[in-house]
């Protein structure tokens, strides 16, 4: 196209005479590659990259803050006060850790149901009660002591003196039993100590209460009872939690081998194993954008009966042929979607065209203003040309992948293989229908895991019921196939957990025994032989979670080459004890606007969170991760995603190779509490609308 011809278009426009364009400089539009609505008069087909990489900021920039700083959110805690004042709404229950107890405590009813929404009631941000002013406990206890920590450290059933003639055991102390020993922080491993060192405690009451723990300071590792009977002394420290993590993700010996998959939802939540190339242009024709009229050169446009017979009925459709060339000064209508004929210029619209029938026959179309070069075509090559690397190996295939991949005319993907997952439910216990009776429960492991493990990618079957029959447990270990066997329950030291006494009877490698995570801190990790693992998930429902996301979830990463999701943080509506040595994991839901500031995103703090109950989390839109010590109310807090949150691993792996991700992008507050790049969420449980999300717990 000459820059001539685009004056033509501005002489009409003013009414000047048109000089008739010369047939010889119109190009075919094919050459012209130009974002749409943009015609190319330089003939820059080749710097239609340059379109879509302009100097916008990349998409990824300021991801690490999406949320308001913390000061922003509210008091931090004063000196000595482990929650916020009173005037704050949000501020936490007088003990938020409490409700994790499985003891009955009449805070479970009190927090029925009562608020409008339905569910506002589930939030953890009760009226605050200052620690010193609570009645009917002591200041130094409850304060992040769960149960278990109340009960004594983890205590091998063996060695229980009240069960059995072993060695002497001091009898749980004061009220509350025996507190927990002292621990290294979660994250840091724990000092060595000489194996006959006391372990120091973490208050001065209650009687003696022997070390509890291995004294090797490599978690997990080094303990020497793998292979013989465990004892309340030497059971390993439990690993850090992120430690834990870290461990589980190194696991496995690497991804699994890539395959070719068909594409559709056999290629669906894969990994890409190679880059996706696209094996056309996109479009690959001049298509029009738009249901109208190709139009050549400037208008008037005499409307031409078209020459072949039966051809373009309704003018050019979608999918029809279209090499028959429109003659300067002439129109043929045109579909959405339809190839433009040579000599096209432009497609007028079709609520823009008037037609004005002439007194011979003919007919004439007319604008109401110019129609610049190139309007509404979209041009071959303009989201992509052949070759052009559309995503990265290791982006995730999402549906919108399997679209992309259609359009860019692939059939079948290589990706990574799914990692096959076998899920033992371990229990007598257990029902697979109806209700609980008679002391037996619903197995609400079984219904959860799978799907949420196929969420992750895996290519998980249905649970297997193995009852407490540890010779059953025995052969479906040993025979097992899977990459990855999940069990559920008998991980501790209960006379029929046999997770412990089968993996030494099988010669299986802990990796990971125990981890200072609450609830969840009897999971565990195995390597059963070179290329199979055994993740052992407790058997409280939300302790399995937490076995899910601390030693499941990072070892399918590493099978299935999925990207880790960069961690996000958000403020918290409330304050939340913390364990004195262990990390707790406590289900959250996102709350839009509930931060002081009045725009900010934030994190509720979920009750219903006990180890034993799957409320909390029913209700979560993620997991936080609570340091020891606990999180002050608008103090951020790592989150975890959960399989129903979203994964931003494709957008990531979009953003590292397409500039003009950010143009369409919805502009980022930089106060949203979801991970960047998800949009705003409209779980009712959250509902931004409820000012007042105490509900019934606020009273
Ligand atoms: N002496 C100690 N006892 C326990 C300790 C401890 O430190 N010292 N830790 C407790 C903690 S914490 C947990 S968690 C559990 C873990 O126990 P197991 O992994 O051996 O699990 P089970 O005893 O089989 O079951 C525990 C609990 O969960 C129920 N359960 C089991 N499976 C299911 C299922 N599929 N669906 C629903 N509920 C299930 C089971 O009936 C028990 O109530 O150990 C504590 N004990
Ligand atoms: O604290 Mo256990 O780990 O109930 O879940």
């Amino acid at each position: 196209m000459m820059e001539g011809e685009f004056d033509d278009a501005l002489a009409l426009a003013n009414g000047s005479p048109v000089v008739p364009a010369r047939p010889e400089d119109r190009r075919a539009p094919e050459d012209r590659r130009m974002p749409e609505g943009h015609w190319d008069p330089g003939g820059r087909a080749d710097d239609h990259r340059a379109w879509g990489r302009g100097g916008g900021p990349r998409a990824h920039e300021g991801e690490g803050r999406p949320v308001p700083a913390p000061e922003a959110n509210g008091p931090a805690p004063l000196p000595g006060e482990r929650h916020a004042p009173a005037s704050d709404r949000y501020a936490p229950a007088p003990d938020p850790y409490a409700p994790a107890s499985d003891r009955y405590s009449p805070a479970y009813d009190h927090y029925a149901p009562t608020s409008d929404d339905g569910y506002s009631w589930i939030f953890d941000d009760r009226e605050p009660t200052r620690t010193a002013g609570r009645p009917g406990k002591a200041p130094t206890a409850g304060t992040g002591l769960d149960d278990d920590a109340r009960r004594g450290p983890y205590t091998p059933w063996d060695t229980a003196p009240s069960l059995k003639g072993g060695e002497p055991s001091p009898a749980p102390g004061g009220a509350d039993g025996p507190r927990a020993p002292a621990r290294a922080p979660s994250d840091t491993p724990p000092p060595p100590r000489p194996a006959s060192a006391p372990v120091p405690r973490s208050a001065p009451s209650g009687p003696p209460f022997g070390p509890p723990f291995s004294t090797g300071d490599t978690p997990g590792h080094d303990h020497p009872t793998h292979h013989g009977r465990r004892t309340r002394h030497d059971h390993p420290a439990p690993t850090p939690w992120r430690t834990a993590r870290g461990l589980a993700a190194r696991a496995p010996r690497g991804p699994l081998p890539p395959v070719a998959c068909p594409l559709g939802a056999a290629a669906l939540g894969r990994t890409l194993a190679e880059p996706l190339t696209a094996l056309t242009d996109l479009p690959s024709f001049d298509t029009s954008a738009m249901d109208g009229w190709a139009v050549a050169g400037p208008g008037p446009w005499h409307l031409a009966a078209r020459s072949r017979s039966g051809a373009h009925e309704h003018g050019i459709l979608a999918g029809q042929d279209a090499s028959e060339a429109v003659d300067d000064g002439a129109a043929v209508p045109i579909a959405t979607g339809a190839r433009i004929p040579p000599g096209a210029t432009a497609v007028l619209r079709s609520e823009h065209g008037e037609v004005r029938q002439r007194p011979d026959g003919g007919a004439q179309l007319y604008a109401p203003a110019p129609v610049p070069p190139g309007q509404d075509i979209r041009p071959r090559g303009q989201e992509c040309r052949r070759g052009d690397q559309l995503l990265p190996a290791g982006a995730l295939v999402t549906p919108a992948v399997l679209g992309l991949a259609a359009a860019a005319g692939y059939d079948e993907l290589v990706a990574y293989a799914r990692p096959r997952v076998e899920i033992l439910v371990l229990g007598d216990e257990l029902l697979d229908a109806g209700l609980p009776a008679e002391g037996r429960i619903r197995d609400a492991l079984g219904p959860m895991i799978t799907p949420w493990l196929r969420a992750l990618g895996a290519d998980a079957g249905p649970p297997r019921h193995l009852g407490d029959d540890a010779d059953a447990l025995y052969d479906a270990l040993a025979s097992s196939t899977a990459d990855l066997v999940i069990t559920t329950g008998g991980t501790a030291s209960g006379p029929v957990d046999h997770v412990h006494p089968t993996l030494r009877r099988l010669g299986a490698e802990v990796l990971v025994d125990g981890v200072a995570v609450r609830p969840g801190h009897p999971m565990l990790l195995a390597r059963l032989d070179a290329d199979r693992l055994l993740v052992g998930l407790p058997g409280n429902p939300l302790a399995a979670v937490s076995g899910l996301v601390t030693l499941a979830e990072p070892a399918l990463r590493t099978l299935a080459a999925r990207r880790r999701t960069p961690a996000y943080r958000a403020p918290l509506t409330a304050a939340v004890s913390g364990h004195p040595h262990d990390t707790r994991l406590i289900p959250v839901a996102f709350r839009e606007g509930a931060a002081d500031d009045g725009d900010g995103g934030a994190v509720v703090p979920l009750r219903f969170s006990g180890p034993a109950m799957l409320r909390g989390i029913a209700a979560a839109d993620a997991m936080a991760v609570v340091p020891p010590g606990g999180a002050a109310c608008g103090g951020d807090v790592e989150l975890l995603d959960l399989p129903w949150t979203g994964d931003g691993s494709a957008a990531e792996a979009v953003m590292d190779t397409v500039t003009d991700w950010t143009a369409d992008a919805p502009a980022r507050s930089g106060t949203d509490a979801r991970r960047p790049g998800v949009g705003p969420h409209d779980r009712p449980n959250v509902s931004p609308t409820d000012p007042h999300p105490t509900g019934g717990g606020a009273a």
